[in-house]
């Protein structure tokens, strides 16, 4: 499994947002963290990797081209949790679960009602929200609605996993469950795992390879020591950083003031 993008220009309307990105290609079985600052373009350029923007330029999966390909053919092997899920939504978390199945079957096809009421519940039992699985959406909490969105995204056994924003609502216990999960997930099943984080401790941490985007261009990508490095920091966000290791030997940023 490979995702390829070459000078993959995207906007919105006559705007373009991200122009000629291009990345070194994204292996299966790694997490890649998009990051840079607000109104950077990381939703932009998740939204087109999935394949829900016009685009110019070129998004191949194994070698094809996703462009060509029917919606449904693409939610085949693609899944895209947006920043938000949709509200007013009157589905209780099960639903919403096998629901997401039946709309978009996988490569294996779509699974029997019990078994996909199975699969739904192994995995919120997976996310520590069993609890939750005949609660209303519109009942959840921020963190607990994004958690069902996860599930929404993971239970469909994707082969490109799209994340924008996993772990914002989440307290400290779940980041690190969810971000677990993930590279669980990510390297058991070899799938090629895409998000957008803000915390960088985060991507530090979990992330194999880091793209930075700022002003909708893609201005460093590499491994988390590559890209997170003080200058690169100061250049991008603005803002003057210490890259540090902690005790436990990970990286960790520690941003001291605005430049
Ligand atoms: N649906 C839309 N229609 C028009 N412009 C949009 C839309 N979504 C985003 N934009 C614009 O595109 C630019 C990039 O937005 P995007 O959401 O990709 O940034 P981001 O890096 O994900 O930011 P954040 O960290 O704040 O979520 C912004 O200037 C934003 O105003």
């Amino acid at each position: 499994m490979r995702l390829e993008v070459e000078r993959l220009t995207l906007g919105y309307g006559r705007r373009t947002i991200l122009a000629e990105a291009s990345l070194e290609p994204l292996p299966g079985g790694a997490i890649t963290a998009l990051i840079g600052p607000n109104g950077a373009g990381k939703s932009t350029l998740l939204r087109g990797l999935a394949g829900l923007l016009p685009a110019r330029g070129s998004v191949r999966l194994d070698g094809e081209e996703m462009a060509g390909q029917s919606l449904e053919r693409r939610a085949r092997s693609i899944a895209y949790m947006p920043q938000s899920l949709p509200q007013g939504v009157a589905l209780t978390v099960m639903e919403a679960l096998v629901g997401a199945l039946k709309a978009s079957p996988t490569a294996e096809g779509m699974p029997s009602a019990r078994a996909a009421a199975e699969r739904a519940l192994a995995l919120l039992e997976r996310l520590g929200i069993a609890e939750l699985a005949l609660v209303g959406l519109d009942r959840l909490s921020g963190g607990q609605r994004q958690l069902a969105g996860l599930a929404q995204a993971l239970v469909r056994r994707p082969r490109v996993l799209l994340l924008d924003e996993p772990t914002s609502a989440l307290d400290l216990r779940h980041q690190l469950g969810v971000m677990r999960l993930v590279r669980e997930l990510t390297l058991q099943h070899g799938l090629v795992t895409v998000l957008v984080v803000h915390d960088l401790a985060l991507a530090a941490r979990f992330a194999d390879r880091v793209v930075m985007i700022g002003e909708g261009r893609v201005r460093a990508q590499g491994t988390p020591e590559e890209t997170l490095t003080p200058a690169m920091l100061a250049e991008v966000y603005g803002v003057s950083a210490r890259v540090e290791r902690c005790s436990h030997g990970h990286l960790q940023v520690l941003a001291d003031a605005p430049l």
